[in-house]
């Protein structure tokens, strides 16, 4: 029963409107990325791990990718070390390495198993090192060099990229109905860890699995264009020109490499919303008018 003064009607309204996405998503894969930046508040917490219940209620399959950049910016600083970005990663040295561990498999990813499992799912949280989940290799980055040499190799430390992604331990988890929560964390062959941008982990992994959709939840309403309008649907090509002018920059880069990645290899769509929104999950996966920016392959159904 309603408890607030909601229309019967409306009600009605609401759940009729979500019947067809239901059906849709029903023994589906979505692939959910819960940025660092997205995890503000106690009360928008709660609706998220409320919302990830309902999903998994319903028959729709969710893995839970975690960030917790702001998070780990903030330990750093405790101990006294400066956080330093190059082209939007982290510089990850041995003890930064330590507390990316710490804040990301143990402080974050714990905070959101314990929401989800105080709200009546049963979620299970692994970092990449966990069955050997996530492989991982160092991430090279380059810099142009002076005229005619060769571009500069800029050394930051244990940044991995994802090399392959093991859907064993996801199959096992998805037949015992528990709920993957996961901390952007990959190995290599020799047992080194390594931080990965938490986007291209969810990127990888709703690629491997399939997923019918990647949701990634952020700090903005979306892409925004110049004028500071959303843009609600976009294809490949537009995502092209909008980095080319420079519109989509900085963190938003990630994100619209690892969508196109994704939808270009099978998964049926990326959106990117605004985490700082109340059920905002529900919003975008049981509505008509779903909510910030989808991004679709050529062939892919818009909604
Ligand atoms: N065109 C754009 N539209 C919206 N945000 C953009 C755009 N280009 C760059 N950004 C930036 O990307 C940020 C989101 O990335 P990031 O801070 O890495 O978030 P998260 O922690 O959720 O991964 C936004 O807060 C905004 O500053
Ligand atoms: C290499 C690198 O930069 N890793 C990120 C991992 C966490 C992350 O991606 O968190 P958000 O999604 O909240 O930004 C970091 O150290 O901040």
């Amino acid at each position: 029963m309603s408890t607030d003064a909601t229309p019967p009607d409306q009600v009605a309204h609401v759940l009729t409107e979500a019947l067809p996405y239901i059906r849709r998503f029903h023994g589906q894969t979505v692939v959910v990325k819960y940025g660092g930046n997205a995890m503000v508040d106690d009360e928008l917490k709660r609706g998220f791990a409320r919302d990830v219940v309902l999903m998994k209620l319903v028959g729709i399959n969710p893995v839970i990718v975690h960030g917790g950049g702001p998070q780990i910016g903030e330990l750093l600083e405790r101990i006294g070390k400066k956080s330093e970005f190059v082209q939007g990663m982290r510089v990850t040295d041995a003890e930064t390495m330590d507390v990316v561990e710490m804040v990301l498999g143990g402080l974050v990813n714990k905070e959101i198993v314990s929401l989800i499992n105080t709200h009546g799912g049963r979620a299970v949280g692994l970092s990449g090192k966990d069955g050997g989940l996530i492989r991982a290799q160092r991430l090279t980055l380059t810099r142009p060099g002076p005229a005619e040499q060769a571009p500069e190799i800029l050394d930051i430390g244990h940044v991995g990229e994802v090399t392959g992604i093991d859907p064993a331990l996801m199959a096992l988890l998805d037949g015992a109905d528990f709920i993957p929560v996961i901390a952007p964390i990959g190995v290599d062959e020799a047992g080194v860890s390594y931080n990965i941008n938490a986007d291209l982990v969810a990127g990888h992994l709703a690629r491997t699995l399939q997923a019918e959709k990647l949701i990634l939840m952020t700090n903005t309403a979306g892409i925004l264009d110049d004028d500071g309008q959303l843009l609600t649907g976009l294809d490949a090509e537009r995502v092209r020109d909008l980095i080319a002018d420079g519109t989509i920059h900085g963190g938003m880069l990630p994100k619209v490499d690892c969508a196109l990645d994704a939808v270009s290899h099978g998964v049926g769509a990326t959106t990117i919303i605004d985490g700082r929104v109340s059920h905002a999950l529900l919003l975008e996966l049981f509505t008509d008018s779903g909510v910030g920016t989808l991004i679709h392959g050529a062939d892919a159904r818009v909604s």
